[in-house]
């Protein structure tokens, strides 16, 4: 059975996600401490694939995962998942909230109940950790009083009880997630994909512009743009774009090859099915047709049989 990492200890969300993302084949799920380390298992052969989060719609991006897709091999997202989170706080029966004084959890939920971190435990040591299924499992372990966690984590911590529940600052969050693998035959075009790709330019006026000039003139509906340092130099970055349609698609194929040329370097991270499966919106002139049409029209040209 395949194996497939993903960030653990069970009850994270992207174990939930992760077994949404594998719902269809028989995979045996193989928790990791963190992200990085997951996508090493893959890059090493040691599991197929691996979930990963990649972004929240409330605090955005989640940075380990960005710099852990670019920072080796080359590894392709091949599907997505989207799911909602919600959080609740877990501790020992009989802790009352007046009693938590440390409490602890991934950075991304943290960042999203910070209101009612502020409202209901002003005086709490906020601690964060490797994820949130890692917070309860520390609570059990008597580190800290409480956790905040996924509600799945409840069922894997049956010691721990439910102290509050619902406690997202904004409702109806939800997280996206990536199933990443080595570099291997791309899923097929479906009509409602999107492409990643991370690309570093050179620090020159309007580098940027120009590199989203070759979407736009494509008609490519650009979906996320997120930079982040390249790290080893100040002031430079790398790019993160999302945009709708597949590598396979002629004006994303004939973009992403633009972007070749003119950046000075371009990562694939994958071309795969949108969660929401919506199509992608296709201008008049963007079309596979409008694209076969043209070619054959150049070739007409320079082959002499048109004047
Ligand atoms: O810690 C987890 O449960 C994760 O899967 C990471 C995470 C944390 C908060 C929101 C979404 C994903």
């Amino acid at each position: 059975m395949p194996e497939i990492a993903y960030l653990g200890p069970p009850g994270t969300f992207t174990e939930q996600a992760t077994r949404l993302l594998t719902a269809d084949f028989n995979a045996d799920l193989v928790p990791c401490e963190t992200v990085p380390v997951a996508l090493a298992a893959v890059r090493s052969g040691d599991v197929l694939a691996a979930g990963v989060p990649v972004e929240n719609s409330v605090e955005g991006s989640v940075p380990a995962t960005l710099d852990a897709l670019t920072a080796d091999d080359p590894l392709v997202a091949v599907k997505e998942a989207v799911i909602p989170v919600q959080f609740d706080v877990l501790a020992e029966p009989g802790t009352a909230l007046d009693q938590v004084e440390t409490i602890a959890s991934h950075p991304h939920a943290l960042a999203q109940v910070r209101g009612w971190l502020t409202e209901n435990l002003p005086k709490a040591d906020v601690r964060a950790v490797s994820s949130t299924a890692a917070a309860a499992a520390a609570v059990a372990a008597g580190e800290f009083d409480a956790a905040i966690s996924a509600p799945v984590a409840g069922e894997h911590y049956p010691s721990l009880s439910r102290l509050a529940t619902g406690i997202a600052d904004v409702r109806d969050a939800v997280t996206r997630f990536l199933l990443v693998r080595r570099p291997g035959p791309l899923p097929e075009p479906t009509g409602a994909d999107r492409t990643s790709i991370c690309a570093v330019i050179s620090h020159e006026v309007g580098t940027l512009a120009d590199m989203l000039a070759e979407l736009s003139l494509r008609g490519i509906n650009l979906s996320r743009i997120e930079s982040r340092p390249v790290k080893d130099s100040f002031g430079h970055y790398r790019f993160f774009l999302d945009f709708d349609g597949h590598v396979a698609d002629a004006r994303i194929g004939e973009a992403l090859a633009a972007l070749q040329r003119r950046c000075d370097s371009v990562r694939f991270l994958g071309s795969y099915p949108k969660a929401d499966r919506s199509p992608a919106q296709v201008r008049p002139g963007a079309s596979e047709q409008a694209f076969r049409k043209s070619a054959e029209w150049l070739a007409a040209v320079r082959s002499g049989r048109l004047a």
